[in-house]
């Protein structure tokens, strides 16, 4: 088997002609609509271990906090390096979602990506499988302690696998701006449909997006956490940094802020997930259904690279799409992957820390 990267389709709809940038419409701070008693959330609170099929993020059991309220399940789960200000945005997309509930649908499906980690290319077509057929491939690259031929062997795999897919690269800002330069370049002819965050920071983001097409690479430029965890989403869009923005429910503090951020950026969007359970990909699919424009497919699938899953009908792709559907865990399930007392104990001083973040807020 040949790593040679053989052509693929073009660009998708962005570019240097995409759409312009800020529209000025306002984005409103991060909090929900009404902030539950911490009692009251202890009280809905089930903390749960799911374990990966496929270790993702350093992750090999996804813990989330989830909560049920009046408008049915939301899910809190910040990951376990990020600090209580950061989390409190995911605390307000959980309330959202089981207090609130979610903005009506404008459509009933939405298509999604499979997503391919950083595995040696030769466990490619077994991580492609747990997706069935999908039109979309994200491919993560720039994995610490790999290097760029382990990137283009992973991509030719993919190629391989789904000559006809289109084809979209992450390296969670693991490139130098030189790195980025040279593995851009030698993935050129793929045709990629976009790279996602892959350098650091915003300037780094421009600076990049500008050396690439004084280069002639036209592969458009993805920020993702340069939205999620910036402290201003909108910066990238007023820098001219990237040529679409990656949005996920939770990190932006729930569905309708994450529609006021796309709404103000003034970019094309993604929608990807924060690796959640199928409660937590709900909200993804809520946002998903609820944008007026949605060009691409969405990173929701990752409930495939899960062993199991709270629901006993799991929002995982059929034909490359996810159904707008709502979910209930089974209790069963939740038995069955209760998080152990220790950790539940941890996630619980964590959401009442995080609940005090919110309350400071008003
Ligand atoms: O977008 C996808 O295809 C799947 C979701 C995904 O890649 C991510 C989920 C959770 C954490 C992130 O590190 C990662 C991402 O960087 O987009
Ligand atoms: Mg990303």
């Amino acid at each position: 088997m040949s790593d040679a990267l053989p052509p693929g389709r073009p660009a998708g709809p962005v570019g240097p002609d995409a759409a312009p940038g800020p529209t000025g419409a306002a984005v409103p701070p991060v909090g929900p609509a009404l902030l539950p008693p911490l009692a009251v959330l202890q009280d809905a609170a089930r903390v749960v271990s799911v374990p990966m099929r496929v270790r993702f993020r350093a992750t090999e059991n996804r813990e989330v906090l989830l909560l049920r309220g009046p408008a049915g399940w939301g899910e809190f789960g910040p990951f376990p390096e990020y600090d209580d200000a950061e989390a409190a945005a995911w605390l307000a997309a959980g309330i959202e979602a089981a207090w609130t509930g979610y903005p009506a649908p404008l459509r009933d499906r939405v298509a999604v990506n499979a997503t391919v980690p950083a595995v040696a290319a030769d466990r490619v077509p077994d991580v492609l499988a747990g997706f069935g057929h999908v039109g979309t491939v994200k491919i993560k690259v720039a994995e610490r302690g790999q290097g760029l031929e382990d990137d283009v062997a992973r991509v030719a795999a993919v190629r391989r696998a789904l000559p006809e897919a289109a084809l979209r690269v992450d390296a969670n800002a693991g490139w130098t701006h030189a790195a980025a330069v040279e593995a851009l370049t030698a993935l050129g002819p793929v045709g990629l449909q976009y790279a996602e965050q892959p350098v650091a920071g915003i300037d780094g983001l421009a600076r990049l997006r500008e050396a690439l097409r004084s280069r002639g690479v036209g592969t458009p430029i993805a920020a993702d956490e340069s939205v999620r965890r910036a402290d201003d989403p909108l910066r990238v869009a007023r820098a001219g940094a990237g040529d679409l923005i990656v949005v996920k429910a939770a990190p932006l503090g729930g569905v309708r802020r994450a529609l006021a951020v796309v709404a103000a950026a003034g970019l094309p969007a993604v929608v990807s997930s924060a690796l959640d359970t199928s409660v937590g990909i709900r909200g993804g699919v809520a946002l998903a259904a609820a944008l007026p424009d949605l060009p691409f497919a969405c990173g929701l699938g990752t409930v495939a690279l899960m062993a199991d899953d709270v629901v006993t009908d799991p929002l995982r792709p059929v034909d490359g799409y996810l159904d707008v559907r709502d979910v209930e865990p089974d209790p069963e399930r939740l038995e069955a992957l209760a998080a152990g007392p220790e950790r539940e104990r941890w996630w619980r001083d964590r959401l009442t820390r995080v609940h005090a973040v919110l309350a400071a807020r008003g």
